[in-house]
């Protein structure tokens, strides 16, 4: 089956996609995208359960003290040119921090989740880091400033200031959207990977690695050349029609799973019209809309989750080539929930291939080939 479109590759109890309605384990996205904050949704794909109140402050205290990096990670950022590839040098640093852990390859049930958070933590820490480093600005860090959530710490380890409510408010709904997908290709990767009962760090190079293709979630930053390139909204026409006459796929539509829509795109668009709003130029958002109608008229194709975070990140002043990187640091909360669902119950995942090649060759010697 190309793809293994429509295969069930194992049981999980993290997230459901039925009948177009998204679950995180039983409530669905258009309840949380509402009710709950990042940190909520971390406990509840970690623990199976929604934390209390006295857990989730727990969570939060644990992850932002977490946070603080090993010094050698911004010496290695400072090695890199600052142009280079930010999803590389995101999986680069990932993969560095391994070498800091000395319980790296403890998989019992405590030590699985003190990394969990340790990792979830550091990544967004890692993200701030890259665009400081690379615009020759120092990294904030992290324990200098108490946060009031993980989308408030990277917003402001980002910028270097006090983020406003509206934006941190914005990034935690993107962190809640984001966070969870099922058996998407990057959670696959990292499943795979510690199937081998390799270690936590290595699923979770495994899965960015993956999550970079621009068929994944680079898409978002597909979106965001894709709206910059047509400029206007007088141009969308044009443009687009172009793309569909070429035979070319238009970024941030279309999914394996979605037939009928993408349930987190709709509160993305919200988002992108508030923000667009708030921000006195909606014409991302105008020109993201008018590409939504032609793009359905004509092919039948709606929007996925990437397609309106590209306005949303942009209209929080966030570097495109970040893009994917916020996407990679809200999915390792789901990342993580299946690697340790993985660890809890393993079983090796190794396939078959069906062989299509040639069959019984005679070996040629050296001079008769
Ligand atoms: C977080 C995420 O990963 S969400 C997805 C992000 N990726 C993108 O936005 C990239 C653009 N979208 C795509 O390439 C696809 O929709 C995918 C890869 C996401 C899913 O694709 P698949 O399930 O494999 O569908 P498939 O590629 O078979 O497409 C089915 C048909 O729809 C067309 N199609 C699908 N998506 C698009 C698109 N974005 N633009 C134009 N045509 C498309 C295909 O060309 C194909 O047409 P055909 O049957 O005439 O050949
Ligand atoms: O499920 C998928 O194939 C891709 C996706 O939307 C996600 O990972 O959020």
């Amino acid at each position: 089956m190309s793809g293994l479109t429509g295969v069930v590759a194992c049981e999980t109890s993290i997230c459901s996609i039925e009948e177009g309605i998204l679950r995180y384990r039983g409530y669905t996205i258009d309840d949380l995208a509402y009710k709950a904050s990042f940190e909520e949704i971390i406990y509840l794909l970690w623990y199976g359960r929604l934390p209390n109140r006295l857990e989730l402050i727990a969570l939060k205290q644990d992850l932002t003290e977490s946070a603080v990096l090993p010094p050698k990670i911004y010496d290695l950022l400072r090695l890199y040119a600052p142009w280079g590839n930010a999803m590389a040098k995101l999986r680069t640093c990932v993969s560095f921090l391994t070498h800091f852990d000395d319980e790296v390859m403890d998989h019992s049930f405590a030590a699985d989740h003190r990394k969990a958070v340790r990792i979830m933590a550091r990544m967004a820490a890692i993200v701030a880091a890259i665009e400081r480093i690379r615009t020759d600005l120092e990294p904030i860090e992290p324990d200098a400033i108490k946060f009031s959530s993980l989308a408030e710490m990277f917003l402001w380890l980002l910028k270097g200031e006090k983020p406003e409510p509206i934006a941190v408010k914005a990034m935690d709904l993107c962190l809640v959207l984001h966070a969870e997908h099922e058996l998407n290709a990057s959670t696959f990767a990292s499943r795979v990977t510690v199937s081998t009962m390799s270690d936590i760090y290595s699923g979770i190079v495994s899965a960015i690695g993956t999550l970079k293709g621009a068929l994944h979630g680079n898409a978002n930053e597909q979106v965001a050349n894709m709206l910059e390139e047509i400029g206007d909204i007088s141009r969308v026409e044009e443009y687009i029609a172009a793309k569909i006459a070429n035979q070319e796929r238009i970024m941030g539509f279309g999914h394996r799973v979605y037939k009928n829509g993408d349930p987190r795109a709709k509160h993305l668009k919200a988002l992108a019209k508030e923000l667009g709003e708030y921000s006195g130029d909606t014409r991302w958002y105008d020109m993201s809309e008018k590409i939504e109608q032609i793009v359905y008229e004509s092919k039948g194709l709606r929007p996925n989750v990437d397609f309106y975070s590209a306005s949303v990140y942009t209209y929080l002043g966030i570097p495109r080539d970040l893009f994917t990187l916020i996407f990679a640091t809200s999915r390792t909360s789901g990342w993580m929930a299946h690697i340790l669902e993985q660890h809890d119950n393993n079983k090796l995942i190794r396939p078959r291939a069906k062989y299509i090649g040639k069959k019984h060759q005679e070996w040629l010697p050296m001079e008769e080939r």
